[in-house]
């Protein structure tokens, strides 16, 4: 699993270190890590023409004892200092080591092979300000790799919000614990590969935010038995489809045949469509109660305007609402069923849920999601370019998975049938749902391998994505 911890829980961590430890340890360790990297990636410090970008903290004391190593270690150093103040002990620690405050910034960033970004890290507020921006952007357009110090200055730390103009790192160096605002868009996009470097804190045992890894996964997946019957493996139930939409049905199904369930109930009006392409599949016309028991439902893609989610929801099993069921959806009736319900919202959804705006939930995903799941006492998966699943309560998990190839018609259809099945196989809500997109991504990436995918690819590449987690 990584974890990520919020900027005050990692303050913390480093306020009860540093009373251990003598004064300037954490940062010396922090600085070792990042020089360490940054002369990988230049493969070897002699001769590298490295610029430093320094803000008034301890970010900017973090790259210029970054750079007082490089110096040593034979590169030509010379700092930016772009701060009301620059870390005097750093300062001093690099002009020692032969390195330099540069006279013509722009100039230096445009000779540069290297250019660390030591201008904010956790302490930082708002976009970058003027003076930084111009360097920035001089950095940017230089062809020098450009490596964030603990973040890429610009961006929110907790939230992955970015107010406005940011780095954009080909990689981040972050120390004791990723941020949040690492692994969440639009954010994320502007760190680049990440890199931790242990400095030694002691966290908390649960984190802000989690991301599941293929072992992770690997664990949650049902996997049968040589006791397993079809009954006993999960039946999931599909309320799908709509004369105008039969496709929805279809993709619905192809991802819950593909998750795990041992069987799939298609309820709706696209019978014969669901026939054609899955013979295998349960049919009944409905309503949904007499097509007779399953252990989970999934409702919602291509309904169009046939009636929504009330008859699912008054079952007494678990419920996944996806796309037209999400619709109206009111939320006491939501908290008020005896079993869980998950709602899969993007982010137009999640909006017209929120009665806000889609960029509003774009912009702010991790606030949104945690909104919707208080507000519905649901599981939400929110789709998009981060897919962040939160409960009611513990962390937010974020999907590591996936691709923008996936930004396809009919591909959240495939999530909607594939999470459906992982929950009447008997997942818990929040596994099932964070399962299911990590497969989901996994299986776009192999189908896509770069070129446009339709959302049947991805759902005939589950298979291939389930034995890629179990190894
Ligand atoms: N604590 C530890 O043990 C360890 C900490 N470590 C390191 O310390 C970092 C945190 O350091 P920090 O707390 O000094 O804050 P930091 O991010 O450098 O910047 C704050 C200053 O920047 C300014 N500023 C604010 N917004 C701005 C903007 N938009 N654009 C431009 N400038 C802006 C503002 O000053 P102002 O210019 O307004 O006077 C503010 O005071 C952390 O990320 C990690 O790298 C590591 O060494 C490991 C050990
Ligand atoms: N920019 C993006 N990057 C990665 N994944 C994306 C992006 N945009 C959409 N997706 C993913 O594609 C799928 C689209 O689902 P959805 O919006 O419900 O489409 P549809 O209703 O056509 O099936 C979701 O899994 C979503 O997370
Ligand atoms: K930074």
């Amino acid at each position: 699993m990584r974890t990520a911890y919020r900027v005050e829980t990692v303050r913390a961590a480093e306020a009860e270190l540093m009373a251990k430890l003598p004064d300037g340890a954490l940062m010396r360790r922090a600085a070792a890590g990042l020089a360490a990297a940054c002369a990988g990636m230049l493969g070897g410090a002699y001769g590298a023409r490295v610029v430093l970008l320094v803000g008034s903290g301890d970010n900017g004391g973090d790259a210029l004892y970054a750079g007082a190593r490089l110096a040593r270690r034979g590169a030509g150093v010379s700092a930016v200092l772009l701060g009301s103040r620059a870390h005097e002990a750093g300062l001093a620690a690099l002009r020692g080591a032969g390195g330099r405050v540069a006279d013509d910034p722009v100039g230096a960033v445009e000779r540069a092979d290297l250019v660390v970004d030591g201008i904010t890290g956790i302490g930082g507020r708002g976009g970058l300000r003027p003076d930084a921006a111009e360097v920035v952007r001089a950095a940017r357009g230089s062809g020098a790799v450009l490596v964030a110090v603990d973040l890429p200055s610009g961006v929110d730390a907790d939230t992955g919000e970015v107010a406005g103009e940011a780095v954009r790192a080909d990689a981040t160096v972050t120390f004791g614990a990723y941020k949040p605002g690492l692994l969440i868009d639009p954010a994320r996009e502007h760190a680049g590969a990440l890199r931790l470097v242990d400095i030694g804190l002691a966290l908390p045992p649960v984190p802000d935010v989690e991301a599941l890894q293929h072992e992770d996964v690997a664990r949650l997946l049902p996997v049968p038995v040589g006791e397993s019957d079809k009954y006993r493996r999960g039946v999931v139930g599909v309320v799908a489809g709509s004369a105008r939409y039969p496709g929805a049905a279809v993709l619905a199904v192809s991802g819950a045949l593909r998750g795990g369930a041992g069987a799939v109930r298609y309820v709706g009006p696209a019978g014969d469509a669901v026939l054609a392409r899955h013979p295998e599949t349960l049919v009944h016309a409905g309503p949904p109660a007499k097509a007779g028991r399953v252990q989970a439902w999934v409702i919602g893609p291509g309904l169009g305007d046939t009636p929504g989610a009330d008859d699912v929801l008054e079952s007494d099993v678990p419920v996944l609402v996806d796309a037209d069921g999400l619709r109206n959806l009111d939320p006491s009736a939501v908290r008020s069923r005896p079993a869980p319900t998950v709602l899969t919202p993007h982010a137009g959804e999640a909006a017209a849920l929120l009665g806000t705006a889609r960029e509003d939930v774009e912009s702010r995903r991790l606030e949104a999601v945690r909104e919707l799941a208080g507000r519905y006492g649901a599981t939400v998966l929110l789709k998009g370019s981060t897919t962040l699943v939160a409960s009611a309560d513990g962390p937010v998990r974020v999907n590591p998975t996936g691709t923008p190839w996936l930004a396809t018609a009919g591909s959240g259809d495939v999530l909607s049938g594939l999470a459906g099945s992982l929950l009447a196989a008997g997942l818990a809500p929040r596994d099932a749902a964070s399962a299911g997109a990590y497969l989901h991504g996994l299986a776009a990436r192999r189908a896509s391998r770069g070129a446009p995918v339709a959302a049947y690819d991805v759902a005939e590449a589950l298979p291939a994505a389930w034995r890629d987690v179990r190894g």
